[in-house]
């Protein structure tokens, strides 16, 4: 199985075009093998870019877990990438089909290739039922969570995927790496959450360190920078327009007053190509 190592401001993944090639294995099973840092070829998870009527193409995304996500931000600017470098759709302009739907894409092609994408991300989920959560609120804005002894504000958002997002003073390991999976698999997240922990800057700037829920710490989560994006005005603490730092990179956002939407824009890199014999 050919296969094309990519990623988008740090968080990466191995990507395979269905449009030539068919899989070895079930596709959790093969995530699980080819993200291995040590055994397998390394990387967050695995994306699947396939043939789709009516659109583009379709991309199916599965953390390093194996467990398959709705949506993945970084990795739907690499595949609009993959499209147009390898001439599957040579347009500035692409819809791809996800699981959250189909999502339109403008690419900024720089001789003949693409190193930053802008995705409509579509509308946030603000209705706990559908994010889902059992904390209270529509959405809930800086709800109280009580997590390994700590007391936390939270505001959750689902850009198509579940956030939980957490305004700190200073991202520290012992957030991201203990509080981070406790978040992920509390009881009053049914599906499981991903946790953004997020230093304000400025009204127009912040840092953020993320835990995925399935994939662990990534240098950079684009549905996450989105819900972080909404958060930060639902709670008072950002504008509209915004600029996340993430470990691996800058990410652009805007939630549009006019239309409801969330637009990111950012990097999309490929690294290398090879062959899977696993
Ligand atoms: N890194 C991604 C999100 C990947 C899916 C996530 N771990 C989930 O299970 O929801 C991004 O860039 O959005």
């Amino acid at each position: 199985m050919k296969f094309t190592k990519m990623h988008g401001a740090g968080n990466d993944y191995v990507y395979v075009n269905l449009f030539e090639e068919t899989l070895p294995t079930e596709a959790p099973a093969l995530a699980r093998a080819v993200s291995d840092r040590h055994k397998g070829i390394g990387g967050d998870g695995l994306v699947l870019i396939e043939p789709f009527e009516n659109a583009d193409a379709r991309m199916r995304m599965f953390n390093l877990d194996g467990s398959e996500a709705e949506m993945c931000g970084n990795a739907i600017r690499c595949v609009a990438k993959y499209l147009y470098d390898h001439g599957i759709a040579k347009k500035d302009n692409l819809q791809i089909q996800t699981g959250t739907g189909l999502l339109h894409l403008e690419l900024f092609p720089e001789n003949g290739i693409v190193e930053r994408v802008r995705v409509n991300m579509g509308e946030p989920i603000l209705e706990s039922a559908k994010i889902p959560t059992l904390l209270a609120g529509d959405p809930p804005v800086n709800a109280t969570l009580i997590v390994g002894g700590m007391e936390l504000q939270v505001t959750c958002v689902s850009m198509g995927n579940p956030h939980c997002v957490t305004f700190v003073d200073e991202l520290t390991d012992d957030l991201v790496l203990k509080i981070g999976p406790q978040i992920e698999k509390h009881e009053v997240f049914p599906r499981k959450i991903n946790a953004e922990f997020i230093q304000v800057i400025s009204p127009e700037e912040f840092n953020m360190r993320v835990w995925e829920r399935g994939s662990g710490e990534t240098m950079a989560c684009g549905t996450g920078a989105s819900a972080v994006a909404v958060a930060g005005v639902l709670t008072g603490k950002m504008s509209r327009k915004v600029t996340g730092h993430l470990l691996g990179g800058n990410l652009e956002l805007e939630w549009s007053e006019e239309t409801n939407e969330v637009f990111m824009t950012g990097p999309a890199t490929e690294v290398f190509s090879g062959e899977w014999n696993g």
